[in-house]
């Protein structure tokens, strides 16, 4: 089966006052329709750029700065040959080479995003509702006049107030009785209670969990193909964690939407993923799947990420820290080393330059970017501890 995101030597760098942020390092990934991938690391390893990336989300003062982010959907990419052939690769459009006002119109029927923070992704003055079936209104046009791209972006009805968070915020109430019906039908799917009341409601008047799950509801009413979620759990307190995390697995299994799911917690890539990324300074160092990394991980950042987790699938499930910093990602900082030799209790002479991406012998999807996939680790070798002093802030 052809991967529905193909993502090659993707950087996003932000260009900040005080230098070069590297956030994400030419990283290469590809996602199966249908699947669930996780996307696991410590804060700040670039899990939320990421994500934005993927779906051009990134503001100023960040840039994609190279790399292709290639969705396969042979309609829109029929649709958009002629104004951007070089976007376009058969089935599949390279999302990183369209115009700002393309890649816009796919947000919704072809791809949403929901974040930690769902007030983030409604607007205060307008009802639940209002903003589930413009959501509804926005796909309906889509699907009833797919070869437009145009037709999926309505710039009378509403402008997008800011389509920075990935959802359409409506500025002005224009919804039809259908759209309507269908987000009390969504916001019943994703259990809200009383839903025909509910849908009348303001953000303001939902609990942290349930507005959580109205902007799943919102996500999902755009049918898309691939729904990016951002630690969509975190902020929840557990049992509706856990809630959350049944309702997107139900209605993945439903829809059979793909599903990039970011997070810091192991426990809930267990419960939810196909396959698994560990990222570490913004690249991906091991990838594979479940059993791959829980089971067979090589990276020593796998390991150590797995042997701090308090209790899997348990409440609290968030890592305890490695020994150790974070690297910064400035550019002058990052030398071309492998990162993690500074924390790594098994660092060779050879981790001082740059690892490949190596596959596991005998595991076809088990990739790592560390020397231990083809080499024993050998102690004679081993790097003198003193040889970052200095280096770290
Ligand atoms: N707007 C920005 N300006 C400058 N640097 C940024 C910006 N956004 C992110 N970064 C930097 O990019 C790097 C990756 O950040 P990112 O938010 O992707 O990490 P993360 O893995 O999602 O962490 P967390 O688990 O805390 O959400 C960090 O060094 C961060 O400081
Ligand atoms: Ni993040």
């Amino acid at each position: 089966m052809k991967p529905i995101l193909r993502i090659s030597d993707l950087s996003t760098r932000f260009f900040t006052k005080s230098g070069q942020v590297n956030a994400v390092e030419s990283l290469s990934m590809s996602i199966d329709d249908g699947e669930v991938f996780g996307i696991v690391g410590e804060s700040g390893s670039g899990k939320s750029v990421t994500a934005r990336s993927l779906i051009r989300l990134i503001e100023s003062p960040g840039k994609i700065t190279a790399g292709k982010i290639e969705y396969r959907n042979a309609e829109v990419a029929d649709e958009i040959e002629d104004s951007n052939p070089e976007a376009v690769d058969g089935d599949y459009v390279d999302l990183a080479a369209l115009p700002e006002d393309v890649v816009r119109s796919l947000r919704g029927p072809s791809f949403s995003m929901i974040f930690q923070d769902p007030e983030s992704s409604f607007n205060p003055t307008l009802t639940v509702g209002e903003q589930i079936a413009e959501a509804v209104e926005v796909q309906r046009r889509a699907s009833s006049n797919p070869r437009s791209v145009k037709s999926r972006t309505s710039s009378s009805a509403y402008s997008l107030r800011s389509y920075a968070y990935g959802t359409i915020m409506p500025n002005r109430s224009y919804v039809s009785s259908e759209s309507k019906d269908r987000a009390v039908e969504l916001l019943q799917q994703v259990g809200i209670p009383d839903p025909e009341e509910r849908v009348d409601e303001y953000p303001h008047e939902y609990s942290g969990g349930m507005l959580q799950r109205a902007m799943i509801a919102q996500a999902l009413a755009g049918e898309p193909d691939i729904l990016v979620a951002d630690e969509p759990t975190t902020a929840l307190d557990v049992t509706i964690q856990a809630q959350v995390l049944n309702l997107l697995r139900d209605i993945q299994e439903e829809t059979g939407m793909t599903i990039l799911l970011i997070t810091h917690n192991l426990g809930v890539i267990a419960r939810m993923c196909d396959r698994v990324g560990v990222m570490y300074a913004g690249e991906i160092v091991e990838r594979g799947t479940l059993s791959n990394i829980f089971d067979e991980a090589v990276h020593p950042y796998t390991k150590g990420l797995l042997g701090s987790i308090p209790d899997i699938g348990s409440a609290g499930g968030r890592l305890q820290p490695i020994e150790g910093n974070v690297p910064s990602l400035m550019d002058e900082e990052m030398g071309n080393r492998c990162y993690f030799a500074d924390r790594c209790p098994k660092a060779m002479k050879t981790c001082l330059e740059k690892p490949a991406d190596l596959s596991v012998d005998g595991a076809k999807e088990h990739e790592v970017q560390c020397v231990l996939a083809k080499e024993e680790y050998d102690e004679s070798d081993a790097l003198d501890p003193g040889q970052f002093e200095g280096e770290d802030s």
